[in-house]
């Protein structure tokens, strides 16, 4: 099908500064539809910068973004796409409770003016199920712990249905049985045909799912292909992929 040769995500020589600082140094990714790529790197390698600019919350200033074929600043089908924030704002003080939260994330799906329908509620459930907090429902997002709010997010996302799922480290500060149920409902998604595209420190559970590892050192991709081993198994067999970084990617992992 055409449609599959539009990639959903495309960033093109992408350089972005903050201030006078260069924190991206002209990154090339584009993710093809139904992959599930992790970025991964060191703190400050400019991961969330990166996701960020590839949907035009961080402005580009070089290169280019496009989103399914159209670039960022004229994409507006943003029911297609879910985001997931590292944490929730600071002082994002909305009492709203974790089930208002998620089942925002069927408002685009809805037909205006209707009430939820019984799919949009099982959704809702399922999803609140899939992050381990469907005990908590009831509760105002204010009074869950930062990783809470995170699989909150997470979880509004996943209702939402997207085709492209960017999630920015999904699996912070969440425990062992949530992220085994995260990468369950995440392998759904791509096996449903969707997109994902998540930032990582350790993957664990997600590994399985994860078809392309890109590694960001210092705002420039190092590594690009299978996932990397954690620690300096660069040069064995089967490693595909050996890069003049190597040192710099192996103090990633430590
Ligand atoms: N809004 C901002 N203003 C100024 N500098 C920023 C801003 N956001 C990020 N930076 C800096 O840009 C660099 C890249 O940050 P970024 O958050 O993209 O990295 P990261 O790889 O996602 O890190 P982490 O794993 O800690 O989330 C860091 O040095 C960071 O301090």
């Amino acid at each position: 099908m055409a449609e599959n040769d539009v990639p959903p995500v495309a960033v093109t020589h992408g350089v972005v500064h903050y201030g006078d600082r260069a924190v991206l140094h002209g990154v090339d990714l584009r993710v093809e539809t139904g992959q599930a790529v992790a970025l991964l790197g060191a703190n400050g390698s400019g991961k969330s910068t990166l996701i960020k600019s590839s949907l035009g919350l961080v402005r580009l200033t070089g290169g280019e973004a496009a989103l399914f074929g159209t670039p960022v600043p004229r994409f507006r089908a943003w029911h297609r796409v879910g985001y997931v924030p590292q944490r929730l704002g600071a002082g994002s003080g909305v009492p709203a409770t974790v089930r208002e939260v998620v089942s925002a994330g069927r408002l685009s799906r809805r037909v205006l003016g209707l009430p939820a329908r019984k799919r949009d509620r099982l959704i809702v459930e399922r999803a609140l199920e899939a992050v381990g907090l469907a005990d908590r429902a009831k509760d105002p997002v204010t009074s869950l712990s930062g990783g809470q709010q995170q699989r909150t997010l997470i979880a509004r996302a996943l209702a939402a249905e997207p085709e492209l799922l960017v999630l920015d480290e999904p699996t912070a500060g969440v425990d062992a049985a949530s992220q085994e149920a995260l990468a369950a409902v995440l392998s759904d998604r791509v096996a449903d045909g969707a997109t994902v595209l998540l930032v990582a420190h350790e993957l664990g559970p997600l590994e399985p799912l994860i078809d392309r590892a890109v590694v960001l050192s210092h705002g420039r991709i190092v590594h690009d292909g299978p996932v990397p081993e954690p620690a300096g198994v660069h040069a064995e067999p089967g490693h595909v992929h050996v890069h003049p970084h190597a040192k710099e990617e192996e103090r990633l992992w430590t």
